[in-house]
């Protein structure tokens, strides 16, 4: 469907839960955030509801995401029932990856396309610091099946923070020379746990382009990575995998915005940084027909804002995980 401001909207992110078994620094609180009682969350069932109303005016491409979705007990079940539509063409997923290696086989069975891993560290110690818990051996075996499996495009999605992070752009890139894979450098966004320290630990991309730059001369423009989403790709020379930036903050993307996001509760929101949902369980849960849904996803469509206003101030309490990242 297009929306009021001629973009085309076919791409829909599921989060399925708020839940995660890691802590990053930029995302979660040590001690955690209040999860959203079972009940609360959207059954599977009741997901592939919404899925299959979504595909009705347009929607093509689902990512399946979070909170961590590998913690969602039956999440193979959500695969094969959303593969089995045949109005959707391409089904991925967003990770932190440590659950990946051992489910790769069933989720690629089950449906899976391709694989997204957030990956912010290449070296143990520093990996284990962001993400609190995290064993870097454990992605990394994830990371190599979904290779072996041919999930492709694998990306690696890597939130650029400064001081803690950014002397690694360049192990990163010289990853891409040898492995097919394609490392996007995210600029941290203000949402969250985050927002007190983000502008000082900012990166923008124009930065890290340089950086690359300096260390690896010019870098080819690269048009052909399969993907639904922002990032802009480019490659070294000779390389098997590319490099690319999702420039969240610095020139945000919002005039080519394709999206939709289901939160984990139901609620349908038109963007990210909106504060506007629409509330879709309650109509699930009141025996709302398949076509009463595809009103409802209409109506969040011709809802959605022509652009962010990050830069103002986050004023939702909430995190990453709690949105659906
Ligand atoms: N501003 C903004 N940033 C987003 C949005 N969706 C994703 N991002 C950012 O982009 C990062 C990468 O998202 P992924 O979940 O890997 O998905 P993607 O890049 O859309 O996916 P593909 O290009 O289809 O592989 C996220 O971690 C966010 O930081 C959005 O709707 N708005
Ligand atoms: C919220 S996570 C959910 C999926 C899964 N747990 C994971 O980490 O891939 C999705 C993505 O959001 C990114 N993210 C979380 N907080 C962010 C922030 N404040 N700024 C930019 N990206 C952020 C993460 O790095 C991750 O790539
Ligand atoms: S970024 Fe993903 S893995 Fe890290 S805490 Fe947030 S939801 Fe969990
Ligand atoms: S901030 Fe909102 S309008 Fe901009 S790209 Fe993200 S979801 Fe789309």
């Amino acid at each position: 469907m297009i929306d009021n401001f001629k973009r085309q909207i076919d791409y829909l992110r599921i989060s399925v839960t708020d839940r995660c078994n890691f802590r990053c620094v930029y995302c979660m609180p040590p001690e955690g955030v209040k999860f959203t009682p079972h009940w609360e969350i959207l059954s599977l069932e009741e997901i592939s509801r919404v899925v299959d109303a979504a595909s009705d005016i347009g929607i093509t491409k689902v990512r399946i995401t979070g909170g961590e979705p590998l913690v969602r007990k039956n999440i193979l079940d959500l695969f094969q029932y959303i593969s089995a539509n045949p109005l959707i063409d391409d089904i991925s997923l967003t990770t932190n990856g440590v659950l990946f290696a051992d489910m790769a086989e069933n989720l690629k069975k089950s449906g899976l396309n391709r694989v997204n891993f957030s990956l912010d560290s290449l070296n143990p110690d520093n990996f284990r610091d962001i993400t609190r818990v995290g064993n870097f051996h454990d992605v990394w075996r994830g990371i190599n099946k979904a290779l072996e499996l041919n999930l492709h495009p694998v990306k690696f999605n890597v939130v650029a923070v400064r001081g803690v992070n950014d002397q690694e752009f360049g192990d990163f890139a010289r990853l891409t020379k040898e492995l097919p894979l394609h490392i996007r450098f995210i600029e941290l966004m203000p949402i969250g746990e985050c927002n007190p320290w983000a502008e000082g630990n900012f990166v923008a991309a124009a930065e890290i382009m340089q950086r690359l730059q300096e260390e690896f001369g010019t870098l080819e423009t690269e048009m052909k990575v399969t993907g639904s989403g922002p990032a802009k790709y480019y490659r070294l020379p000779g390389a098997k995998g590319t490099i690319g930036v999702i420039t969240a903050m610095s020139n945000h993307f919002c005039n080519s915005c394709n999206r939709l996001r289901l939160t984990a509760n139901g609620q349908l929101r038109p963007c990210l940084y909106g504060n506007q949902e629409f509330d879709l369980k309650t109509p699930l849960r009141s025996g709302a027909s398949r076509e009463e849904l595809a009103d409802l996803i209409a109506k969040a469509i011709r809802h959605k804002p022509s652009q962010h206003h990050m830069e103002e101030g986050w004023t939702d309490r909430r995190v990453m995980s709690q949105i659906g990242g």
